[in-house]
């Protein structure tokens, strides 16, 4: 049986916020759109009347299967169903009103993948995460995302407009990328971040390489802590 708790089932039930993140999309006839988490399918329409494709896929068969049905007419989209982060289709535009355990890993698929933009609704407090200004708010996440988009806050958007109510409210996020990361260049910027109370020296001299540099993982900027994974990876 499915455990749908775990799959973020919180279902948007405004179609203005839906219209505005369409329109946010920026979408036009040349675009694949790439949508994780049909859900009731509020978005996945309107996806479809802007963009030359769409391919929409959720974890839960029952809603593919319920999407299959409701939009058997929509010739440019394709459902798929299974874990939209394992998927290998090439797509333009990333859109998704993301299962929040999931935005962490979401976040960290987009910035492997190759693609244009992207409009994604997270919880706030992930969102805080990722636009951290200060080092002692950010985590390894806000770097790789950093470094992998632009990130703009667009809007806030209160548990009322779900069904059912998250706990916790959400903002929309537009991301443009810059940078296509590799597995390992995520990977490095996780494990200094397990280090974060070391300094750069000590951090370094477990990879065998010497450093007089004595700032800590916090005192360093996002480029600084790309540029120190960048070492580690070519040693
Ligand atoms: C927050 S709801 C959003 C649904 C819809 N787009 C909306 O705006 O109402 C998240 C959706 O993602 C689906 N989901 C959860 N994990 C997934 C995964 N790994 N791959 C694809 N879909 C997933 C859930 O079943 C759910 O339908």
């Amino acid at each position: 049986m499915i455990k749908r708790k775990r799959f973020g089932q919180h279902f948007l039930n405004s179609n203005s916020i839906a219209k505005s993140i369409v329109v946010e999309a920026q979408i036009t006839k040349n675009d694949i759109v790439f949508e994780v988490g049909t859900g009731q399918g509020i978005l996945t329409p309107l996806l479809c009347e802007n963009a030359k494709k769409v391919i929409s896929v959720d974890v839960d068969e029952t809603l593919v299967k319920n999407a299959k049905s409701k939009f058997s007419t929509l010739e440019n989209l394709v459902l798929k169903s299974g874990d939209g982060f394992k998927k290998k289709d090439v797509f333009t535009i990333f859109v998704s009103n993301l299962p929040y355990s999931r935005s962490k890993d979401a976040i960290e698929w987009l910035a492997k993948t190759s693609f244009s933009h992207g409009v994604i609704m997270v919880q706030k407090e992930f969102a805080e995460k990722l636009l951290a200004k200060s080092s002692k708010n950010r985590k390894a996440i806000s770097i790789i995302a950093n470094h992998a988009f632009k990130i703009t806050l667009l809007s806030k958007v209160g548990k009322n407009n779900f069904s059912p109510p998250p706990k916790i409210d959400s903002v929309i996020l537009k991301i443009v990328k810059k940078n296509k990361m590799s597995k390992d260049l995520i990977q490095t910027i996780n494990k200094i971040f397990s280090y974060r109370r070391k300094t750069v020296k000590n951090i370094l001299k477990q990879f065998n390489i010497e450093s007089v540099i004595d700032k800590r993982v916090d005192d360093l900027s996002g480029d600084e802590i790309i540029n120190l994974a960048n070492k580690i990876l070519e040693k």
